[in-house]
């Protein structure tokens, strides 16, 4: 990728008033998508690894294989993919390896929604699941208990997702719906009593309640800071924001990335992840989607890591946390999603959302063939 220099950018604030001549229309392009009041400077971004990390974050696959002078053509490309299943192998040609290290436990179904569930898109507005796969999940559901765990708002995860019969837990596990019987101590005061969309009864977990002010002040922040960046979306999960990048040109991301920087010192009491195209402020509090793998598996009544095969299913840098958590107590299986060779905590893969949906469907068709 191309990154304009720091002399590009940190030049006048008031770029648009020194017009470039007819002849570069090229340039001119370029200027009108960069921000009248941009920050000051850009070294702190060029320094600390966010560059890099923005770069690498779920670029195409031919880009990836470029990069590490793979010559691109498709053949090569499938050697060296099915060179890293040799580490992550297919959870589909695994199924019978997983399901006999299910025999007599109970299987627990994770599932991340963004890149698992849904393909990714360029307009977070319009990651929607298929009906196909709406049903594989329906499915699965019938025999295992399964949870959606996403880094998204959790009343909009189950917009998406629109099956009463699961658990969800949004904003990376910060906000898990669970039934009232299921919450382990009603006590505790990171949980409380709402209802749920049919008007049910239920417990929230919400550990990062007192973050609530400070996110909505820095939601406001970012979408000010960011209105002039052409594609800049800011997105507000109640208990983290993201700033998407997806749809900004290459050259202004270090434009994103000082903006949310500099917003960053003034709160301490948030760090930054970065997820596919897109950075995301959030608490500073010990909870990730790993964290609430446990918390479910302790409420739903698996506390006996020998009773349970938990399986969790994700595409995102922020699975890793929950990947890495199975491979502790429980000893369970991460399964990540990934249409390109990278490195994991995860312990088996999957292509991509297609193959996700083929799993779960011989999941249930494994169980439907036992009823019969
Ligand atoms: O934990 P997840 O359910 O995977 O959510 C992670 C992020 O997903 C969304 O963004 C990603 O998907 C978008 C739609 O395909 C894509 O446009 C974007 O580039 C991806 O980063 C969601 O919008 C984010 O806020 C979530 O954090």
């Amino acid at each position: 990728m191309q990154c304009g220099s720091g002399d590009e950018i940190a030049g006048s604030p008031y770029l648009m008033d020194s017009i470039p001549s007819s002849s570069d229309k090229k340039t001119l392009k370029s200027v009108l998508t960069i921000p009248r009041k941009k920050p000051a400077k850009l070294d702190d971004v060029r320094s600390n690894g966010w560059l890099d990390s923005m770069m690498s974050s779920s670029p195409p696959r031919k880009k990836i294989l470029k990069e590490v002078n793979i010559d691109v053509s498709s053949d090569d490309a499938d050697v060296t993919y099915l060179s890293w299943t040799i580490k992550y192998p297919s959870a589909l040609n695994s199924f019978q390896q997983i399901m006999r290290q299910a025999r007599n436990k109970q299987i627990v179904i994770f599932l991340d929604y963004d890149g698992t569930l849904s393909p990714i898109v360029d307009d977070p507005d319009r990651a929607f699941m298929s009906n196909e796969m709406r049903s594989a999940v329906r499915n699965v559901a019938k025999y295992f208990p399964t949870a959606i765990i996403s880094g998204r708002r959790r009343d909009k995860v189950y917009e998406l997702v629109g099956l009463t019969e699961l658990y969800y837990a949004g904003s990376h596990g910060m906000d898990i719906m669970l039934p009232v019987k299921n919450m382990p101590s009603t006590n505790d005061s990171k949980c409380i009593k709402s209802t749920d969309q049919q008007g049910k009864e239920v417990n929230l977990f919400q550990p990062a309640r007192k973050f609530l002010p400070m996110i909505d002040e820095v939601f406001k922040t970012l979408v000010e800071k960011t209105k002039d960046i052409k594609g800049a979306k800011v997105e507000h999960h109640k208990f983290c924001a993201s700033v998407h990048y997806r749809n900004v040109d290459e050259n202004n991301w270090p434009v994103v990335a000082q903006y949310v920087h500099d917003i960053l010192k003034d709160y301490p009491r948030l760090r930054l992840t970065h997820g596919r195209k897109v950075l995301e402020l959030r608490p500073v509090i010990d909870w990730h989607k790993g964290k609430a793998v446990e918390f479910l598996l302790e409420s739903l009544g698996f506390s006996n890591s020998n009773d349970v095969l938990p399986i969790y299913i994700g595409d995102d840098r922020t699975d890793e946390d929950a990947f890495k958590a199975l491979r502790g107590k429980y000893q369970g299986y991460g399964i990540l999603v990934s249409t390109i060779p990278k490195e994991s905590n995860a312990f088996f893969s999957l292509r991509d959302p297609s193959e996700v949906k083929e799993f779960l469907e011989s999941l249930a068709r494994t169980m439907e063939d036992k009823d019969i």
